[in-house]
This record gives structure tokens, C-alpha cells and sequence, in this order.
């Protein structure tokens, strides 16, 4: 392999344009951050695009006026979607009707047939396509796959998992801010509880070998917010193949039991046992792992250098967050959905393309 990069002109997201200098954005701290850094090979050359003028004067960003425009640029390799949950369907669709790769973000779709949709058009025009789980790229998490999957630690037989914030759901979002309008598929399921969900499947689904996979048994319970109707708390127990064991998802968007300064909580309540050890399990030895994020980036560079080596590679869809898992994963969340009664509006679930409004 020649030691020139490998080069992908991508698009970042929509959404930096509009929050911040572009140096202190997200774009610039993680795509834009030197390759070098972390020895990937790939060189991502962001446009950072939208459909309106940038707010910033010293903005690089192009402004293209509609996503067909974007789509019809042949100078771009690769899209990254990073709208609202509403709009991922139709917009990937978009991308990949008109020949681009796509990494769209979490959660993929509004439903698993939408999904498959997608998966499919990218399979039947050789394009690459990956949800951006991009938590699934830190080394920490890939680590952690490994350990389980060596056997270092035994069978695991239960995996509890919660990412929730602590917000002031009706002075930070009231009723249209996407994480609770039902109109943007708003809601703690699609857009936090995909990441509780995304461990458990890591652990009691992706390393377990194909032939002893299968969809877990879903039981769930959903509180909604009641100014909008979309689910503020959400609890999931699934029950994995081939051993029966237990995978424990929990968000929410009200209360979190893990601090986070920019989500301030009241301090959680720990009850527990006075003589807690360190127990090591099997011939595993406890350990600490730091793995620093290079040059003070944010993380997501990982994700999209996953992106480039795929395309590079010419593979179609990542190892790291392969389609069929996305699909289970969604399967699993429509289930959810049902079991608490979460609807969207019928233009969400849809998966007719073009639709008006999009
Ligand atoms: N991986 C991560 O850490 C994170 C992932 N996300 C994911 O990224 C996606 C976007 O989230 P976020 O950036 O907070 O969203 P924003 O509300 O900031 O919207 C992002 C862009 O989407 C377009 N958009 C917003 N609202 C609408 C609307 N009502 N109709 C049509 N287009 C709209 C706009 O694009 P335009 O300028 O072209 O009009 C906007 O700039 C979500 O899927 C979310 O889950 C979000 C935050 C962090
Ligand atoms: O993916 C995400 O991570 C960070 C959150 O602030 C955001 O709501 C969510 O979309």
C-alpha cells in the first residue's frame, strides 16, 4: 500500500455551521484534526455544508441551497447525515439515490423497514453506508469486545447500560427542540437510548459467533413527557440467544444518576455494601485502560476514519456497525415503540421517497 494518504472529500455536518467559529467547532476538532495523530491513513477533506448561509464571516462553509444541489456535487465522496431522526431516511435516501457513500447518524432511521430500505440501495448501487454509533469506534469500546470475546472474563451473563441526561426538559426544550417534538422523532429512545442499547448489543450479540445469534426477547416500559407525548424515560430488558442472558437499557432525558458538568444533576444516591472489592473474574487481572483523545478532539474522528478505510477497502459496510446488526437494533426499538405505545407522525414511519417537506 503506497504511504499517501488515502483522501475522501466528505461533508460534514449541517450543524457546526450554525454553532460557533469554525475552529472551535466539532468539524474542526475531530474530522479536521491531522490524521497523523492516530496513524489512520485517511485524509478527510470536510466541506462543511448547509442549506443556509453560514454564521460565521470567516466560514469556509458552502452553502448549497438544497440537499439536491449537495447530492449533484461530484466533487463529494461521502455525506455525512446529521439531521434530525425525522429526516434520516429521506435525506440518506437523497445521498444515496444520487451515488454518494453515507455515514448517518444515530438513530439510523425512524423503523427497521426503513433501515432495510436504505441497507438495500446502498447493497444494489456498491455504496457504503454506516449508522454513526461513534462510540462503537473508541478503542476503549473495541478493547472491551475483545476482553469479553477472549473468554478472559467468563460468560457474560448480564449487561446493565444506561446513558441519561439531566435536563430541564421544559425550560431547555419545551415543545419543538428535537429531542422532544414528535414531529423530528423526538424522544430519550432514538436519540440516548440507542447508546445503552448499542452496549448490550456489543457484548450479547456482536462478538457471539453469527450461527448462535438471533433478536432478543424485548420488555420494556416507557414514561412519556407530557407536553409533547414522546418518551422522557425509557427502561428495556432483553433477553439474548443462545443462553437467555439479560441486557438492561435505560435513558433518560430527566434524571441521570451519572454527573456530567454539562448536564449538572443533583448528587445520585449509592447504596451499597461496605466492603466492596475489586473481584477478578476467571484469569482476568483488573486493570486500568486510559485511552486519551488525540489533540484534544472530541471523538468522532474514529468513526469517520473507519468511514475512509472502508471505502478505501471497498467494502460496503463496517465490521464495527455492520447493517444487520443496525437493522436488529432498530427491530428492537420499533418493539419498544409498540410495547409503549410512542407513535410518530405517519409521514415519519413512511418509507416512501421523495416525500414533500423533507
Ligand atoms: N454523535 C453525537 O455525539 C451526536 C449526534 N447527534 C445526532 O445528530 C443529528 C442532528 O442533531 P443536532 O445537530 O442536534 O440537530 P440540529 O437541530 O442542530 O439540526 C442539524 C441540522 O439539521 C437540519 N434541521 C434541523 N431541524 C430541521 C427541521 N425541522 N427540518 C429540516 N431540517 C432540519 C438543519 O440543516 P440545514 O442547516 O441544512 O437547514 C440543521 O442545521 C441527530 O440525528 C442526533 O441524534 C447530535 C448530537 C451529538
Ligand atoms: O448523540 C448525542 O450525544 C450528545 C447529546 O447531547 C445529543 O443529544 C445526542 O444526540
Amino acid at each position: 500500500m503506497s504511504s499517501a494518504p488515502f483522501t475522501l472529500n466528505n461533508w460534514w455536518n449541517s450543524q457546526d455551521i450554525h454553532k460557533g467559529p469554525p475552529d472551535r467547532s466539532l468539524y474542526t476538532r475531530c474530522l479536521g484534526h491531522p490524521p497523523r495523530s492516530r496513524s489512520s491513513g485517511i485524509l478527510l477533506l470536510p466541506i462543511t455544508c448547509s442549506r443556509l448561509p453560514p454564521r460565521s464571516q470567516s466560514s469556509t462553509a458552502k452553502a448549497y441551497g438544497s440537499y439536491k444541489e449537495l447530492v449533484a456535487d461530484p466533487n463529494i465522496d461521502i455525506i455525512y447525515v446529521a439531521t434530525p431522526h425525522s429526516h434520516h431516511y429521506q435525506n440518506a435516501r437523497l445521498c444515496l439515490e444520487a451515488g454518494k457513500h453515507v455515514l448517518c447518524e444515530k438513530a439510523f432511521t425512524v423503523n427497521a423497514e426503513q433501515a432495510k430500505i436504505l441497507i438495500n440501495i446502498a447493497r444494489e448501487k456498491t455504496l457504503f453506508l454506516m449508522e454513526a454509533v461513534w462510540t462503537r469506534f473508541f478503542p476503549i469500546a473495541k478493547e472491551v469486545r475483545e476482553v469479553v470475546k477472549s473468554g478472559k472474563i467468563g460468560e457474560v451473563k448480564r449487561v446493565f447500560a444506561d446513558l441519561s441526561f439531566s435536563n430541564d426538559v421544559e425550560n431547555e426544550f419545551g415543545t419543538s427542540h428535537r429531542m422532544v417534538n414528535l414531529d423530528l422523532a423526538g424522544g430519550a429512545l432514538l436519540d440516548l437510548g440507542i447508546y445503552s442499547l448499542t452496549w448490550l448489543f456489543q457484548i450479547l450479540y456482536h462478538i457471539v459467533p453469527e450461527s448462535q445469534r438471533g433478536p432478543p426477547i424485548v420488555a420494556s416500559a416507557i414514561t412519556k413527557y407530557v407536553a409533547t407525548g414522546c418518551d422522557e424515560m425509557t427502561s428495556i430488558i432483553l433477553t439474548f440467544p443462545p443462553n437467555g442472558a439479560h441486557g438492561i437499557a435505560t435513558t433518560n432525558i430527566r434524571v441521570s444518576h451519572d454527573p456530567n458538568p454539562t448536564h449538572p444533576s443533583p448528587a445520585p444516591i449509592r447504596i451499597q455494601a461496605s466492603d466492596v472489592k475489586r473481584r477478578t473474574p476467571g484469569n482476568f487481572e483488573y486493570q486500568t485502560i486510559t485511552h486519551e483523545i488525540p489533540g484534544g478532539g472530541h471523538g468522532m474522528f474514529w468513526e469517520a476514519d473507519e468511514c475512509g478505510r472502508c471505502i478505501r477497502d471497498g467494502k460496503l459496510e463496517s465490521e464495527g456497525m455492520g447493517w444487520e446488526e443496525s437493522v436488529a437494533i432498530m427491530r428492537v426499538m420499533d418493539e419498544v415503540r409498540r410495547q409503549g405505545d410512542l407513535k410518530y407522525p405517519e409521514c415519519l414511519e413512511s418509507v416512501e421517497f421523495p416525500l414533500d417537506g423533507f
